[in-house]
């Protein structure tokens, strides 16, 4: 809702209740229009502000109501009748204004906004775009090129910026709506002809058609597929070449298409998907709600490779005290220039001055003694991390949590290297560190929910989005990711080529193919774990046995390119060829295909052609049937964190939704009948049996995403 009270006398204040954040909701929306008219019906009032209660402005249009039949008073009109009115209204922005609470402002006469207010036309990222004006207004009022920027990212500018652009009149850093007031009482009775924004001439570039078509372009390549981006080009576009009404009427042309697209509902999918992870729950019952966090003040990370420096430099960065131990004094040399270099660039880049002080180096694990966590995050080695494991046991002080940034190894052995395994659990970065958003944490049977809500809460303050998950070989990223690696090897041997395939799932919006992924991580990675597990038999031997290990069919492609000293980029030849070592473009390699065409010729294979459809389904299916399986196990509580983990983990296209959500779209019934297919024309491969859960949610009628934690529950009980 929204209340009016006249303030000063004359001033109109209109502020906007509906918590959390004011979305206007249709409530809300009816109470503005309620509150306008009451406004200017009143002769004593001579100017109107308005504003947010609780420090913040609007946050939009109510996402909820997408996808529901929409009741109550539309968007557009209740702005024109604001930007119509013959009282200055004045926009009094705290907190945040986006996308709908944006629009609202551009459509008030003036706008004030506190210097820590942010503002942003945020519809992009829910697959949308600012169809209450915004698309026409903002190009009015700060030029096409800047409006461009803005509106196709969505991204979020500081109150000192939107001054800078022309989008705020004012910024103060006292109380904003006092401010408001004052501005609204200075305004009152002036000419408002020269602000209202939909009657300026929209400023048009020199080269109209260039300009669209080069944005155009860059939009397409940075959108992986994504419509919206394309539609905010297209508005923008009727900006600068139509007349105000014409454009308003294009505007909601292309926000009527976007509004009920699949990329759409994904993307406001992955909204509150982002925000339901952080509602953590265990299979032991602990919850996010009755699991308190212990503050965590000082830590440490043991290890300063690329992961460990990462690590420090987002420790540091969230303003904690960080004990930063590497053993090795060439590391430890090499590894103090390179932290102090990320936290410089960092801060440059966020213009504040650099954390240097935060850190403290040492070559001695004692120095860790005092702190209130640890996050191990030494070479990827059982003994060497249990070594470490039963020294922090002894050297800490009572009740240190201790972390392990494993990516696959188990955490309760871990934990069992200790005096209190109920302190420890993992958090498992993604490389790189500092940047990477994603944190997955794990939980053993063991874990005490204060360790998970801590390192929840760490997470939180490292500016991480963080998913609580079960432990288990590769937790539920890295577990995933397997049936993906290997379908696209089990490809390259039937006849497809990593171009063939990484094609086909750069389409699908991966930003790398599985190849070129591969190698930018490095081949070598893989090789040493497959070493490790005792997978790994040098030399290309034939015969059938070749190809199978510890009873199932293996692919040996990426041994044998290790074993030519083939590492990927950084050797300068992986799956693709590169101009030289870390180079990054990769090119066609024709040594590449005599080595596939050789290799098959070995093995008695008889390359077939495959279509992108096959790649796509074998890679995909074969992924998100582990995850179906990751849900079975109870290692993630719902589909919500598997697909959080891997749209910003694995780069998963968020427009997608995420493999689960993307499994919903295709429809359950859809996936269980290809992997089927799949798995009878390959029985040597177990991860192409069909899940028993999809098999049952099938069976219970295929329910939709958000309703799997429910089914899951009931088919447990029934078990
Ligand atoms: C149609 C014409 C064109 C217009 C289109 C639009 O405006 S599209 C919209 C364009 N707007 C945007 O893109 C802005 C989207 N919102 C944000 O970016 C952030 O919420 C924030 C920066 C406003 C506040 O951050 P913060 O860290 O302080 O808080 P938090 O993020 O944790 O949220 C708290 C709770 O509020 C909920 N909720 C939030 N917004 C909405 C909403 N609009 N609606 C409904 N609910 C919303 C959120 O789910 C959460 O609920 P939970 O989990 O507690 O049940």
């Amino acid at each position: 809702m929204a209340q009016f009270t006249r303030v000063s006398r004359s001033v109109g204040l209109i502020t906007l209740q509906n918590p959390p954040v004011n979305a206007l909701s249709a409530v809300t929306r009816q109470g503005i229009v309620d509150a306008v008219k009451s406004a200017l019906g009143d002769p004593k009032v001579k100017s109107v502000v308005i504003c947010g209660q609780n420090g913040i402005f609007c946050g939009g249009a109510d996402i909820k109501e997408f996808g529901t039949n929409i009741t109550g008073p539309p968007l557009v009109p209740m702005i024109h009748a604001i930007e119509a009115s013959n009282k200055p209204v004045v926009a009094a922005i705290e907190g945040s204004a986006f996308g709908g609470g944006l629009e609202l402002a551009l459509g008030c006469h003036y706008r004030v906004a506190h210097s820590k207010a942010k503002l942003g036309l945020t519809e992009v990222t829910l697959g949308l775009l600012p169809a209450a004006g915004g698309t026409q207004r903002l190009p009015r009022l700060i030029g096409v090129p800047a409006a461009l920027n803005l509106i196709t990212t969505g991204r979020h500018v500081t109150a000192a910026e939107a001054l800078q652009l022309g989008i705020v009149d004012q910024v103060t850093d006292h109380n904003t709506v006092d401010e408001a007031v004052k501005f609204a009482l200075s305004v009152a009775g002036k000419s408002l002809d020269a602000r209202r924004i939909s009657t300026y001439p929209c400023p048009r570039p020199s080269d109209v058609d260039a300009l669209f078509e080069e944005v155009m372009q860059k939009v397409r390549q940075s959108a992986r597929g994504a419509i919206a981006p394309i539609a905010c080009v297209q508005a923008v576009r009727a900006a600068a070449t139509l007349p105000y009404s014409q454009g308003m009427e294009r505007e909601q042309e292309l926000m009527a298409t976007l509004f009920t697209s699949g990329q759409a509902r994904a993307l406001q999918y992955c909204f509150f998907a982002q925000r339901a992870v952080g509602r953590w729950s265990m299979p032991s019952g602990a919850r996010w709600d009755t699991s308190k966090p212990r503050s965590i003040r000082k830590a440490a990370v043991i290890g300063l490779g690329t992961m460990g420096r990462g690590i420090a430099v987002a420790l540091a960065q969230a303003g904690l005290s960080v004990v930063a131990v590497e053993t090795q004094e060439k590391q430890f040399t090499e590894a103090k220039k390179m932290v102090s270099g990320m936290m410089e660039r960092g801060a440059k880049r966020r213009g504040t001055a650099p954390p240097l002080d935060k850190i403290t180096y040492s070559q001695n694990i004692q120095a860790v003694a005092d702190v209130d966590l640890v996050i191990e995050a030494v070479f990827e080695d059982m003994a060497l991390k249990e070594k470490v494991f039963q020294q922090l046991s002894t050297i800490c002080k009572q009740g240190t949590f201790l972390c392990t940034n494993t990516s696959a190894l188990d955490v309760d052995h871990l934990a069992s290297q200790t005096r209190n395994p109920e302190l420890v659990v993992g958090m498992h970065f993604f490389a790189p560190a500092h940047v990477m958003k994603l944190l997955e944490v794990v939980y053993g049977p063991r874990s005490s929910p204060q360790a998970v809500a801590t390192a929840m809460q760490l997470g939180k303050k490292m500016g991480k989005v963080s998913v609580a998950v079960g432990n288990c070989r590769g937790f539920v990223g890295n577990r995933m990711l397997k049936p993906y690696l290997e379908q696209a090897l089990f490809l390259l041997e039937e006849g497809a080529t990593p171009e063939l395939v990484d094609g086909a799932l750069e389409e699908f919006g991966f930003a790398l193919g599985v190849f070129k992924m591969s190698d930018l991580s490095g081949l070598d990675v893989g090789w040493k774990i497959r070493k490790g597990d005792g997978l790994v038999e040098p030399g290309l031997a034939s015969g059938p046995s070749a190809r199978i290990r510890q009873g199932r069919r293996y692919s040996p492609l990426g041994d044998l390119l290790c074993e030519q000293g083939r590492f990927g980029q950084k050797t300068g030849q992986g799956w693709y060829r590169y101009d030289k070592p870390g180079s990054r473009v990769a090119r066609y390699d024709p040594w590449l295909h005599s080595f596939l065409e050789e290799y098959r010729t070995q093995h008695g294979i008889v390359a077939r052609r495959m279509d992108q459809q096959e790649v796509l389904e074998r890679c995909l299916y074969a992924l998100i049937n582990e995850g179906f399986r990751i849900l079975e196990d109870g290692i993630a509580a719902g589909p919500e964190d598997i697909d959080i983990i891997y749209v910003f983990g694995y780069s998963w296209p968020r427009h997608r939704g995420g493999p689960m959500f993307y499994a919903s779209m295709v429809g359950l019934a859809k996936v269980l009948k290809r992997l089927e297919h799949y798995h009878q024309a390959h029985p040597d491969i177990p991860y192409m049996q069909p899940c028993n859960l999809l098999r049952r949610l099938v069976a219970s009628g295929s329910p939709p995403v958000h309703k799997w934690k429910e089914a899951i529950k009931k088919l447990r009980s029934q078990l």
